[in-house]
């Protein structure tokens, strides 16, 4: 059984569809991406899924509960966890505070272990809070009551860089344990490193829904290669490669490429040549994204 299923769901608000006729299943267990560039109807989406909003049309269950049944929608929501974009807290309180209230409400026998983790200062009110903090606090929150499934709207949204690869890693070993996470984004290269599977999302239609792998694999490596000499154009113009360039350097050449082929190919081409440097990285998600979002800004 799908831990969410979505189908043909549609909300609108006056005129405007902002999510329209998207059916959606995540697995068990899966890390899902739910990717798409400013207002493409992410939040829609996931606060409707939560029943925060009701839907236009269309139906959606977790764990196998229908949302749209109240005493169902209460039954699942103990099990999931949610973190909303720019969460809001009681400014008032404390986060010791916030977070006693939600462990009446919910339960938290996970949360010494977050507040290790995420560090926000319990101590001090909401209000003197910065986004990082609020942010941290909401994590907390969200995984506090040990939910199957939970749900974040942008979750590194205000971490700094270090706080971003914590959370990475948490997500990565909450899989482990068997979560089912959704998150949304519109930072392409973050999902590659968690997600086992993405859906992309433009003015409120799923574009598509992929496996990171597969994507990855399609969108090749970007290869840079130094090599002694001045070999031709065509030195490295193997079945796979593609928008080469090629500069002098002093008495060497430097090559750069799209790679999507056979390695071993590859390799047998540099075999000609003195390699003074070889750099292989993975394509940017962004350049795989452009054929979805066109020229948006994503
Ligand atoms: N309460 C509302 N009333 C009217 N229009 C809304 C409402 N909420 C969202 N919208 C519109 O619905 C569309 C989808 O918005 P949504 O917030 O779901 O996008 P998003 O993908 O989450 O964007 P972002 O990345 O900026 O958070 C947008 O055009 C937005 O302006």
């Amino acid at each position: 059984m799908a831990a969410i299923e979505i189908d043909g769901l549609t909300k609108r608000y006056g005129d405007l569809a902002a999510v329209s006729d998207l059916s959606l299943a995540i697995e068990s267990g899966e890390v899902f991406g739910y990717l798409g560039p400013n207002g493409a109807g992410k939040t829609t989406t996931i606060r409707t899924l939560l029943g925060l909003q009701s839907p236009t049309a269309g139906t959606v269950s977790v764990l196998g509960r229908d949302m749209a049944v109240e005493s169902q929608r209460l039954d699942a929501l103990e099990r999931i966890g949610y973190l909303p974009s720019n969460p809001r807290f009681d400014e008032q309180a404390t986060g010791r505070e916030v977070l006693d209230l939600h462990e009446s409400v919910k339960g938290g026998e996970r949360r010494a272990e977050l507040l290790d983790l995420f560090t926000p200062p319990v101590e001090r009110e909401v209000r003197e809070y910065s986004t990082g903090n609020v942010q941290k606090l909401g994590l907390v929150q969200a995984f506090m009551h040990d939910p199957d499934v939970v749900v974040m709207d942008e979750p590194t949204a205000g971490l700094d860089p270090l706080l971003q690869e914590r959370f990475n890693e948490f997500v990565r070993d909450e899989r482990e344990r068997g979560t089912t996470m959704l998150f949304s984004s519109h930072v392409l290269s973050e999902v590659r490193r968690v997600c086992d599977r993405v859906g992309v999302l433009r003015e409120g239609e799923l574009v598509t829904v992929e496996d990171v792998r597969d994507l990855l694999d399609r969108s090749g490596k970007h290869v840079r290669v130094r090599v002694a000499g001045d070999p031709p154009a065509g030195a490295f113009d193997v079945a796979g490669v593609s928008d080469v360039s090629r500069w002098r350097d002093g008495d060497e050449t430097a090559f750069s490429f799209t790679f999507a082929g056979d390695v071993n190919a590859l390799v047998d081409a540099f075999d000609a040549y003195d390699l003074r440097e070889l750099d292989v990285e993975e394509a940017p998600l962004e350049d795989v994204f452009l054929t979805f979002y066109g020229d948006t800004d994503a």
